[in-house]
């Protein structure tokens, strides 16, 4: 299927050398179940290996390299992406089960980290500081922090690796990357284009394992001076815990429990466009989904009218087959939490307008679903259900919403759809979250800063933000200048 075999590949890259480990691990296909290959299983000795080979690595790619021409190698990085666009959109489909056509805007939005931080790593200005004591310059600059740590989920493959190895690269850092055990081969066939890029081989190293406790070595090394986690809130705060043992910089992108609001004065056709976007997006298991879907009492026949005629028209099936618009979910146990969700919510009175089963028999498939006369008392309204599942809550007033909006631990990402102006600025500034979509369900872009509050996490990826992630700021005091005059 592939024009570049060579990107499909299962092995490790450690000390700038691919390995191909004696214990392997399965990659199973989520369309069809089955084993889509074996990836090497790294074990403690790698992890260590590769934090040693990376900090050597780092020192003398910072001090051999201008901004510039780290920004030069990172777009050679990017245009080789995009001119590999289809074997990389067909690997992401195949591990992740996204349909082709996600998959390849998966790798599109992939590139567009590196290409951003390729302008952002000749930006890294420091500044002069008007000092309090006489004849003296006090001045920052900005240092790489060193050896950093990168653990990613399955959910984004490629995306949310780049968007934290584009950043660290660009500062000037190395990376030892653990990719997700559901879907390590985007990671693998990204990192050999950096190589044929030109980057030095071994400021980049991938370490893929099943082998949990060999992977918080990157939480524990001394070496390691900042991790960069995507993932579940409870393995975030487990991995935060272990890293304050050394002190090192962590950035933490976490669950969500996204609201998504519609007003009586809403544009519905906007709405039902931005809810079946940001809640039918790889099938729902995105960390900016919505989550419950909160319509006011005046629209809220209409709108679950129109959103269910939309589900409706979705095509489940196979990621590789062009004519599906939604996926399989990742595992059987994505599968089973939907289940569960949908039949709890059921048994406490909510209703099934569409959906609501699993009609494929083979691979890990959940229909998407629509569920009405939904209330804050089901799992729906407290979990992060990540799968297909819409759960439409009525709601009369603004404050009672708001109210209903922020009552959770998460804090990611928040919409709503109004076409009144006091009300836009009023909600957006009330929602507890990082990021707000208003009259849209597109918010992830390059440029914007992502990022939660509460136990969503903290640290903004992207953006003008995201390069300080991975930098240490110093300050310089150059005293005593009147001295020997
Ligand atoms: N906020 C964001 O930007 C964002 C983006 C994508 C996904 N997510 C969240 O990620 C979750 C789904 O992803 P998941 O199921 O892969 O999450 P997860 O927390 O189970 O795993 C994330 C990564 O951590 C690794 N990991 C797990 N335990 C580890 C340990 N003890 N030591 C080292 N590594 C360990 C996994 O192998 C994987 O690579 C959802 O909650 C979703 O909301 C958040
Ligand atoms: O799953 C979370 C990340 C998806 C995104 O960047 O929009």
């Amino acid at each position: 299927m592939l024009k570049n075999r060579s990107l499909f590949s299962g092995e490790a890259f450690v000390d700038g050398q691919w390995v191909s480990k004696k214990e392997e691990f399965p990659v199973y296909e989520p369309s069809s179940g089955e084993v889509l290959g074996q990836v090497s299983n790294c074990d403690l000795a790698d992890f260590q290996n590769a934090i040693k080979s990376a900090d050597a690595a780092q020192r003398s790619f910072f001090e051999s390299t201008t901004g510039a021409q780290r920004g030069a190698l990172l777009r050679k990085w990017n245009d080789l992406i995009l001119s590999n666009l289809e074997d990389l959109g067909t690997i992401l489909s195949l591990e992740n089960g996204k349909t082709i056509s996600e998959a390849k805007g998966e790798i599109t939005y992939a590139a567009s980290f590196i290409s951003w931080f390729a302008e952002e790593a000749t930006r890294s200005y420091g500044v002069t500081i008007p000092s309090s004591t006489p004849h003296t310059t006090l001045m920052t600059m900005r240092e790489p922090v060193g050896v950093c740590a990168i653990i990613t989920p399955w959910n984004f493959p490629a995306a949310m690796i780049t968007r934290k190895v584009g950043p660290a690269l660009a500062a000037g850092c190395s990376v030892v990357i653990k990719p997700p055990s559901e879907t390590p081969y985007s990671c693998i066939a990204l990192t050999k284009l950096a190589v044929e890029a030109g980057l030095p081989p071994a400021v980049i190293q991938v370490c893929p394992t099943k082998n949990r406790k060999a992977a918080e070595e990157l939480a524990t090394n001394p070496i390691v001076k900042k991790l960069s986690f995507t993932g579940s809130t409870g393995v975030g705060k487990k991995l935060a815990e272990l890293a304050t043992g050394t002190l090192k910089k962590v950035s933490l992108e976490l669950g969500g429990n996204a609201p998504f609001i519609v007003f009586n004065d809403a544009n519905l056709d906007l709405a039902v466009e931005g809810a079946m976007f940001c809640k039918f997006r790889c099938s729902g298991q995105t960390c900016v989904c919505a989550n419950r879907l909160y319509v006011q009492k005046g629209v809220a026949k209409e709108f679950t009218a129109k959103l269910v005629k939309a589900v409706e028209a979705l095509k489940v099936g196979p990621g590789m087959d062009p004519t599906t618009t939604q996926g399989p979910l990742v595992n059987k146990s994505a599968t089973d939490k939907v289940r569960e969700h949908v039949e709890e919510a059921v048994s406490k009175g909510a209703k099934v307008e569409t959906g609501g089963k699993a009609s494929r028999e083979t691979g890990f498939f959940y229909d998407p679903t629509v569920l009405s006369g939904v209330t804050p008392q089901m799992l729906v309204s407290r979990e992060e259900t990540f799968g297909p599942l819409a759960p439409v809550f009525e709601f009369e007033t603004e404050q009672e919403v708001l109210q209903l909006a922020n009552d959770t631990e998460f804090g990611l990402a928040g919409y709503f759809f109004s076409q009144d102006v006091a009300r836009v600025m009023r909600v957006a500034q009330k929602l507890q979250v990082g990021m707000v979509g208003v009259n849209t369900g597109k918010i992830s872009a390059a440029e914007a800063p992502f990022g939660g509050i509460k136990e969503s996490g903290y640290g903004k990826e992207g953006s003008l933000y995201g390069l300080a992630e991975y930098q240490n700021i110093k300050s310089i005091t150059i005293g005593n200048q009147n001295v020997g005059l």
